[in-house]
This record gives C-alpha cells, sequence and structure tokens, in this order.
C-alpha cells in the first residue's frame, strides 16, 4: 500500500521530468545536426540557445586549450548568438588572419567595450574600415621602427629612472619593494611622452595611479567572462552593472586623456611653440575635420590602455619569475658581464648581443602573457577553409595559451626556460614576420593587420627594464613572501598580483653608476 502510494506521488513529476529531459534531448540533437549542416568546423556540443557558453569557466583558455587536442587546430563554438571559430595551430593562424586578412581583420560589436566604453573608436576597437586605416596609420607614424628610433633616448632615460627608483626605494637592497608602480611607470612615461611630450616626474604623480586604476577597470570590464552580452543579446534588456562603470570609466578618459588634448589645444590656439608630438598631430586632423573630438579621445586612450599594463604587467611577471630563480639570474648576468662589463649599464645598442635576455623577453611573453585567449578577430565575408564553412561576422580567437602550452613545439611547456629560444636571434617584430609560421617565437601580439602596434616599443622598454635590473641587482624573493606565479588581476589583459622583492646591488659600484647616469638622463627624459 506504502509502495502503491508513494509511485502515485511520484507518478507525474516523473513524467514531467521525462518530458522536459526529452525535449531538452530533442533540441540539442536538432541543434547539433543544424551545426553539421551548415558545415561548420567540429566542436563541443552546447545547449541550445546559450550553446557552449556555461562550459567556460573563468580561465577560459584552459577549456579552449583541452578543446583543441580533442578537435584539431581549428574548431568551432557556439557562444549564446555567435559562432566562434578557435584557432590554435601557427598555420591555420596564418592561413586566416594574415593570408586571408582582407577577410579576418575586424573587430566584434563588443557592447561595453565597443558601444559604451570607446564609442567604437580607437585603434583597437574600431572595425576594419576607413576609419581604422586612418587611426593605424596615425598609430604607426608615431610607433613604427624608423619613428621610434626619434624617441630612444626617451624611452633609454626612462630605463635608467626605473632602476633608479628601484635602488633607492629598496634603501639599496635593504627594504623590500613592491615594484608594480615602477613597472607601469615605465612605459607610461613613454607613451605620455610619445603622445602629450610630458612625463611624470616621480612615481608619486597622483596621474600614473590615476592611469593605473582606469587600466584596471578597463581589464576588468571588457573581459570575455564579464560580458556575456556580448554573446547573449537579450541582456541588454537589464540593467547591468558593468554598463554603469563602463560610463564612469568613459566620463574619466574624456577628463584626464581628453582634458590633456584640451589643454594642448588651448595652447596651441594661444600660439605657442609646442615641440612634435602624436597629439599635437591629432589636434590638427581634428581642426581638418578628419577625426571627431571623441575619435582623437578615444585614440589617445586606446594607445594608452594598450601600451602601459601590457609591457608593465610582462616586466613585473619576468621580476617575479626570476625571483624564483636564482640560477637563471645567474646566467643572464654572466652574459651582461661579459658583453657589458661591470662599468657601465646596457644600453639599446646592446641589445642585438645580449642573446640570453632576448630568449627571457620571449620565454616570458610565451609563460605568462596578458592575452591568453588574444583579441577576437571578426569575419567581414563568408568564407571556406580546408572544407568547412567559416561564416561572416564569426568571432575569431587565437588560442594564444594553447599555442603557447603545446608540448610538441614547447617540450616542459609548463616551465619557464629561456634556453628554448636561444638559437632564435630575431626581434619579436622579425619573429612576427616570418614566412614559415612554425618558426615564429610566440603569439603575444596576435597576427595579420590587426597585429600590435607597438612591439617594438614593448621589446626596447622590457629589454631596457629586464636587463638593466639584472645588470644591477639580485632580486631576491622574501622567506615565506614568495611572489605567486598563478595568480593574476583582471583580464585584459592580465597582470601580476602585487608582490614585493629586494633589489640587491650586485656590487659597490653600482649605486653611483646609476646615479650618475640618472643626473645625465633626467634632463633628457624631462
Ligand atoms: C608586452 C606588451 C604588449 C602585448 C603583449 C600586446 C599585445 C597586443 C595584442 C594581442 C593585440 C591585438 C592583436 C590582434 O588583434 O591580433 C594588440 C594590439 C595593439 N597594440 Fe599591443 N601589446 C603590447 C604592447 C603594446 C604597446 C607598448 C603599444 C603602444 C602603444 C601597443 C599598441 C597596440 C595597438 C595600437 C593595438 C591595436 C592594433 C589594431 O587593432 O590595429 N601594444 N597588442
Amino acid at each position: 500500500r506504502e509502495v502503491i502510494d508513494q509511485s502515485l506521488a511520484f507518478g507525474p513529476w516523473k513524467c514531467l521530468a521525462t518530458a522536459t529531459v526529452m525535449w531538452v534531448s530533442a533540441l540539442w540533437v536538432h541543434h547539433h545536426h543544424r551545426r553539421t549542416r551548415r558545415g561548420l568546423p567540429p566542436g563541443p556540443l552546447g545547449i541550445p540557445y546559450f550553446g557552449n557558453l556555461f562550459q567556460l569557466s573563468t580561465q577560459p583558455e584552459v577549456q579552449l586549450t583541452q578543446w583543441a587536442k580533442k578537435y584539431g587546430g581549428l574548431y568551432s563554438l557556439k557562444l549564446g548568438a555567435r559562432d566562434v571559430m578557435i584557432l590554435t595551430h601557427p598555420k591555420i593562424v596564418k592561413d586566416l588572419c594574415v593570408t586571408r586578412g582582407n577577410i579576418y581583420s575586424s573587430r566584434m560589436d563588443w557592447y561595453i567595450m565597443g558601444d559604451v566604453l570607446l564609442e567604437n573608436r580607437g585603434v583597437g576597437a574600431t572595425p576594419y574600415n576607413d576609419k581604422w586605416r586612418l587611426h593605424r596609420k596615425v598609430a604607426n607614424s608615431s610607433l613604427s621602427l624608423r619613428a621610434l628610433n626619434n624617441f630612444n633616448p626617451i624611452v633609454d632615460a626612462e630605463g635608467t629612472v626605473f632602476v633608479h627608483s628601484l635602488l633607492h626605494e629598496g634603501a639599496l637592497g635593504q627594504t623590500p619593494v613592491n615594484p608594480l608602480l615602477h613597472c607601469a611607470r615605465f612605459p607610461m612615461n613613454s607613451m605620455l611622452s610619445i603622445i602629450f611630450g610630458w612625463r611624470t616626474s616621480g612615481a608619486d604623480d597622483p596621474l600614473i595611479r590615476r592611469a593605473m586604476a582606469m587600466g584596471e577597470d578597463f581589464s576588468v570590464i571588457t573581459g570575455m567572462t564579464q560580458n556575456a552580452v556580448d554573446f547573449l543579446p537579450l541582456l541588454k534588456l537589464f540593467p547591468l552593472e558593468n554598463v554603469k562603470r563602463a560610463r564612469k570609466l568613459k566620463q574619466e578618459f574624456f577628463d584626464c586623456w581628453g582634458g590633456m588634448l584640451k589643454d594642448l589645444e588651448v595652447r596651441i590656439d594661444d600660439g605657442e611653440e609646442i615641440k612634435d608630438c602624436l597629439a599635437k598631430g591629432l589636434i590638427e586632423l581634428y581642426k581638418q575635420k578628419e577625426m571627431d573630438w571623441t575619435d582623437i579621445v578615444m585614440f589617445c586612450t586606446g594607445i594608452m590602455l594598450a601600451g602601459i599594463e601590457t609591457t608593465a604587467g610582462s616586466i613585473a611577471w619576468l621580476l617575479s619569475i626570476l625571483s624564483h630563480h636564482p640560477e637563471i639570474q645567474r646566467k643572464a648576468q654572466a652574459e651582461l658581464d661579459a658583453v657589458v662589463g661591470r662599468d657601465r649599464m646596457p644600453t639599446l645598442a646592446d641589445m642585438n648581443d645580449l642573446q640570453y635576455i632576448r630568449a627571457m623577453l620571449k620565454e616570458v611573453l610565451r609563460f605568462r602573457n596578458p592575452f591568453p585567449q588574444g583579441i577576437p578577430h571578426f569575419t567581414t565575408e563568408d568564407d571556406t577553409y580546408e572544407g568547412f564553412h567559416i561564416p561572416a561576422k564569426s568571432v575569431v580567437m587565437i588560442n594564444v595559451h594553447g599555442l603557447h602550452f603545446d608540448e610538441e613545439r614547447y617540450p616542459n611547456a609548463d616551465q619557464f626556460q629561456p634556453e628554448r629560444f636561444l638559437h632564435d636571434r630575431t626581434n619579436f617584430t622579425e619573429s612576427a614576420n616570418c614566412a614559415d609560421p612554425m618558426q615564429r617565437d610566440q603569439w603575444s601580439f596576435g597576427a595579420g593587420r590587426r597585429i600590435c602596434a607597438g612591439m617594438h616599443l614593448a621589446e626596447r622598454e622590457m629589454y631596457l627594464a629586464i636587463s638593466r635590473a639584472l645588470w644591477a641587482f639580485d632580486i631576491v624573493g622574501l622567506e615565506g613572501e614568495m611572489s605567486d606565479l598563478d595568480k593574476f588581476e583582471g583580464e585584459l589583459p592580465r597582470s601580476p598580483v602585487a608582490f614585493r622583492v629586494k633589489f640587491v646591488p650586485r656590487d659597490a659600484k653600482v649605486a653611483g653608476i646609476i646615479d650618475l647616469a640618472h643626473a645625465g638622463s633626467s634632463a633628457e627624459a624631462a
């Protein structure tokens, strides 16, 4: 009697549950068949409407890389309403993003980053159109190899300021230092000089914290895991916390970088002689009506965002990693002492002779790169590749993490081993442009027509910061307080969390040499 009662009570629920399971399964099968019918590359099954969205965690690159092992160098996902192509093989990245760059070079219509925050302007966020071409041309005019040579003295001087700050904040190796502010100030001052012909005068300048806060906010609210709305457009109907944050941040961009442009415009209008800088050129374009005010503010915003956190984070990762590896420091220092000696600091002229340092820079970008899922490209036309259909308006992700942790190309990929690049004498740009994609060192700078515009600058800054830090100091981790190499902040880009190390001068002459160079270089930097 009890059993009969129980089955009667459970019966309707069981029926309902069975019906639901059948309905979901039918939708699932239908969904799968639709994908196969469309001829898309293979990929994991998702659920109707949401696709694979819920299968990605807060570190999507881990799952993306696991799927690459199963589905290969090109597979597809459905993230909400979007078709997403994941590229995890060098040849496929080159074939699509470089060779077919006319189709694969746009940017998706991001809601928060594009519509709300940057108004789809700025070099990095603008879709592939004439506006982007103009923005990219202007960026290249200051960031190309030739243009950058004019800024060599400034970047060199900032490299000296960097080690000088570490030396003195660390009381000549006595006191631990959190190097993050200094790592940010170096690229920030280079960018300020290139854009506005101006720099911050000390690590306590409020602009440094302000720029870092803007960068951190941007990095958090624009990350993929924060933006389900880019894949589920219906979410736009709901009040989203990040939209409020983005509007506030946009205002901050206008106040800060827009304010600096305004000051410059007033000075130009007052007839002041202004030395050549990117912002001066932008104001000319604004006056000639080739760019509007939002264009030039977002141009500066985009360049400042692209150029600070990325490079700062890479320098900081390397300092953090080196504090775990005294044996790697010794190898780099042996090379530095042989090539440079102990009576002067390394300069840009030594870069080609410091092969171990160069290998370390490549290895840190492989090992802890700021954009493990790349910055997505977007297709503008239908395409067919290796028999697969790639529809127009597909999101195309270069799975940088998957490329960088491929054991076949990088044995012991989860270890930091500069030796793997010792044979490679190319600089970042030469390697990115090499004909055989299997020979490319790493993929941190993306690929094709949207490839990073700041590779030369990033390389010079990273080289000067690290070669000088290792020439001058032993980087010593603190007992019981070693940095955590697996924790990071933000998403677009990622940076290491705060840590402290000691910068211990390697010999008695170091402080004198740095102080002397600093006295000479601060005039140059100013
Ligand atoms: C370690 C440092 C850096 C890394 C890892 C990095 C990485 C990247 C990546 C992944 C992209 C997107 C590429 C693509 O879509 O395929 C990019 C674009 C860009 N980067 Fe960098 N970047 C770094 C430093 C810099 C610096 C110092 C600047 C100087 C201003 C800069 C300026 C830009 C610009 C303007 C773009 C947009 C290019 C476009 O969409 O046309 N980056 N960067």
